[in-house]
């Protein structure tokens, strides 16, 4: 990102100094007037004219609650952010779907340019003509896409800024003025600093040139995003979603959207941003409890299993065990129907399932089909002897015992999760469906060592149930969904690339994830293969470089790693201008002999240091250490809070395990032991990418505390 001269600060200036701030002031008091009175309307519809029955009264009634819903004035969240004026008269287009009061830009009959307000959601006066129009409109874009090189149209854009709910500020370029020079913006720069307390917020008034092409990018592609940490990502995404939600709300009313996250908590963190932007509508699942239902995860897999689990090979290993299943007819069937009886010779039957298997179809669809091809084969031996059956007669012959009892020979169903038992519990199947797949110690590897007796008695693991939904979909097609973000996409094995892929098999995908964060053992290193695996083989990748979490100091120090963790990923540039603190301190005095004593009192000591800044203080640890401390912190009476649970200004302490710590943010964290860290993992590289991440939490300062010598990969 440029480093242009910033603004003249945009200081706060009484009314009767600047009148223009009196008039937007007005326009923002006018604007609140105006959405009560589009609220009072929305509650004031009287349905019992317009609707037949009482299920279409209860459809439209809760259409209109959320409406009024949506229409609240938040009094923490601005009418409006920001204004464009523009050169000449545009007409905003209005979105693919119904709701005229999206639209924006329609005549007013003046001559001069058009002056829209960017905000949340659409505000229009009584006669229907915009006061504010939403940030997603065709209208906005250029408050996000325009500069002084291609000003899209636009004499002027104002960007308000607002102290505890007041609009007090504005910083005005003019980009078709060649005369003005390009000034950073301290409105953004205060945005971007700003202390963190709560869950992640929205980002609409701020969103970067970049960043903006990908939350405008079209519903029909899948875009995939890798970015260090703190580029915006997970914004990124979510605004996306709420992009895609106004561009064709009608067709992802129909078919729903989906964020997928690593971990409960971080959906947590995270679920607030959407409702702030109007958008009620969307699912949040882990890849675990998306493909959850079938069984009862219970046991966890050693990483070599699981690595073999998660391979798509497997994937063909589950398509020819279920395929397995069918076997060809040994014997003719005959119907009897009244006096006459109708054979279908053994080589037709075999001639049908043959055609079954040669389509590809799913194994339930085609065993649905059997009986009726059969039933047709019958239907012309009839006609051949003069008969003139109908559709009722086919109908009657596919559910015939004789048609039935070779369909269940050939054709048997197949149940996904008893599959994947016999595959990891009975060494020969597996083999038999393996063979030229896994070699023997991959087989070996996988195949349980005490063989369950049941579904419901076996300790299922979480790339089982993957392999339970992948059968699962072999055997019945998975319903997709029209969109879904994928968030740390980095981490996923290829089966939960193809899980998550199934549920977006018709409709499209954000994908997010920075190669260097993963810390899986199968984590990927290869964006176009894990789309690949995604079944979205022509995503377009892009990158975002420009970091607005981690100060420059701390993000120079945790990118020593990247060399080892990911050679050849550029560093994020740090966008933030406050410099932030790093502070590494040495512990002496502790170690296996003395315990962890001294480090356990600095540690608190930095807690105690951060939490007098304002904002959030996280305290990460390797898991192992986190019991330990929770006593510690509990000891010397500092109340802490677990990943997930809200910040608040009174509970502003979180005391976070390393493996939690992926996609959340804190003003302050304090890093106890990084050795560690990089210990609780099974290898090192997977070790000092999870020290990686640990050291790119923090917005304000980082407190790292060691006695145990540094990773040697910092440098130290
Ligand atoms: N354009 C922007 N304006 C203001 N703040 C921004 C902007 N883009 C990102 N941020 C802020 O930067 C922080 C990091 O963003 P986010 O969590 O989306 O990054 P990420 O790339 O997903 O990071 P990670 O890889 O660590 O998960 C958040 O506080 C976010 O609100």
């Amino acid at each position: 990102m440029p480093a242009p001269d910033p603004a003249p600060d945009p200081v706060p200036v009484p009314d009767a100094v600047d009148p223009l701030l009196a008039q937007e002031r007005a326009h923002l008091g006018a604007s609140r007037s105006a959405l009560r009175a589009m609220r009072e309307d929305a509650e004031s519809l009287d349905i019992r004219d317009v609707t037949a029955n009482w299920v279409n009264a209860a459809v439209l009634e809760s259409q209109i609650e959320e409406r009024v819903k949506s229409l609240a004035d938040l009094a923490h969240t601005p009418l409006f952010f920001g204004r464009l004026d523009y050169l000449h008269r545009v007409g905003g287009a209005a979105p693919e779907s119904d709701s005229a009061d999206r639209d924006a830009g329609d005549g007013d009959g003046k001559d001069e340019g058009d002056r829209f307000y960017i905000g949340r959601r659409h505000v229009h006066d009584a006669h229907g003509d915009p006061m504010v129009i939403d940030w997603r409109a065709p209208a906005s874009q250029p408050f996000y896409g325009a500069s002084k090189q291609n000003p899209q149209d636009v004499a002027l854009r104002r960007r308000f800024g607002y102290t505890a709910g007041d609009l007090t500020a504005y910083e005005d370029e003019h980009l078709s003025d060649p005369a003005e020079a390009v000034r950073s913006s301290k409105l953004l720069q205060a945005e971007i600093e700003r202390p963190r307390v709560g869950p992640m917020r929205d980002i609409v008034a701020t969103i970067q040139p970049e960043q903006d092409e990908i939350v405008r990018s079209d519903l029909g592609g899948t875009v995939c995003v890798q970015g260090g940490p703190g580029t915006g990502k997970t914004a990124v995404g979510l605004h996306r979603i709420a992009y895609l939600l106004y561009a064709h709300r009608e067709r992802l009313a129909r078919t729903g959207t989906l964020v997928v996250g690593p971990n409960a908590s971080f959906l947590h963190y995270i679920e607030q941003v959407l409702p702030a932007l109007g958008e009620l509508q969307v699912k949040q699942a882990t890849v675990d409890s998306l493909v959850a239902g079938a069984v009862e995860v219970r046991g966890t897999d050693a990483a070599p299993a699981a690595v073999i689990k998660g391979d798509a090979r497997m994937a063909e290993v589950l398509r020819r065990a279920v395929r397995s299943h069918v076997t060809l007819p040994a014997e003719p069937v005959v119907v009897v129907r009244g006096s006459r009886r109708w054979r279908v010779p053994v080589y037709e039957l075999e001639e049908i399932v043959q055609q079954l298997l040669a389509r590809d179809m799913r194994y339930g669809a085609a065993r649905e089909a059997l009986p009726q091809r059969i039933a047709h084969a019958v239907l012309v031996r009839m006609e051949e002897a003069g008969e003139a059956p109908d559709d009722r007669v086919q109908n009657a012959v596919a559910r015939d015992a004789a048609v039935k009892a070779v369909v269940k020979a050939v054709w048997p169903p197949v149940d996904p999760s008893k599959l994947v038992l016999r595959l990891l519990s009975d060494p020969e199947f597996l083999a038999a469906h393996a063979d030229g797949l896994l070699s023997a110690d991959e087989q070996k590897t996988i195949l349980w060592t005490k063989p369950a007796r049941g579904v419901k008695s076996a300790k299922w693991s979480p790339a089982d149930a993957v392999l339970i939904d992948e059968a699962s979909d072999l055997v019945a097609r998975t319903h997709s969904l029209g969109h879904v973000v994928l968030d740390e996409a980095q981490d996923l094995s290829p089966m939960q690339y193809r899980a998550v892929g199934r549920r977006c098999s018709t409709g499209s995908a954000t994908v997010l994830g920075d190669l260097a964060q993963g810390t899986t053992p199968w984590a990927t290193d290869s964006w176009p293969e894990a789309l690949r695996h995604l079944g979205k083989g022509d995503a377009v990748i892009e990158e975002l470089t420009a970091g607005f979490r981690v100060p420059r100091e701390v993000i120079a120090y945790a990118s020593r790693l990247l060399p080892v963790i990911s050679p050849g990923l550029a560093e994020v540039a740090s966008v933030r201008e406050s410099p932030g603190s790093l502070s590494v301190r040495e512990v002496p005095g502790a170690g296996p002999e003395s315990g962890s004593g001294h480090l356990d009192t600095a540690v608190i000591a930095a807690c105690v240091e951060s939490l007098a800044h304002e904002g959030s203080t996280g305290l990460i640890a390797a898991d192992a250490r986190i019991p330990h401390l929770a006593e510690a912190l509990t000891a010397a009476g500092l109340p802490y809070l677990s990943p997930g649970e809200e910040t608040t200004a009174t509970a502003r302490l979180t005391l976070v395990p390393a493996s939690l710590a992926k996609g959340l943010e804190y003003d302050y964290v304090v890093l106890d032991e990084p050795a560690a860290v990089v210990d609780g993992e099974p290898d090192e590289r997977t070790g000092l990418r999870r020290l990686y991440v640990a050291l790119t939490r923090a917005v304000s300062g980082l407190i790292i505390l060691h006695s145990a010598p540094l990773p040697k990969a910092l440098g130290a």
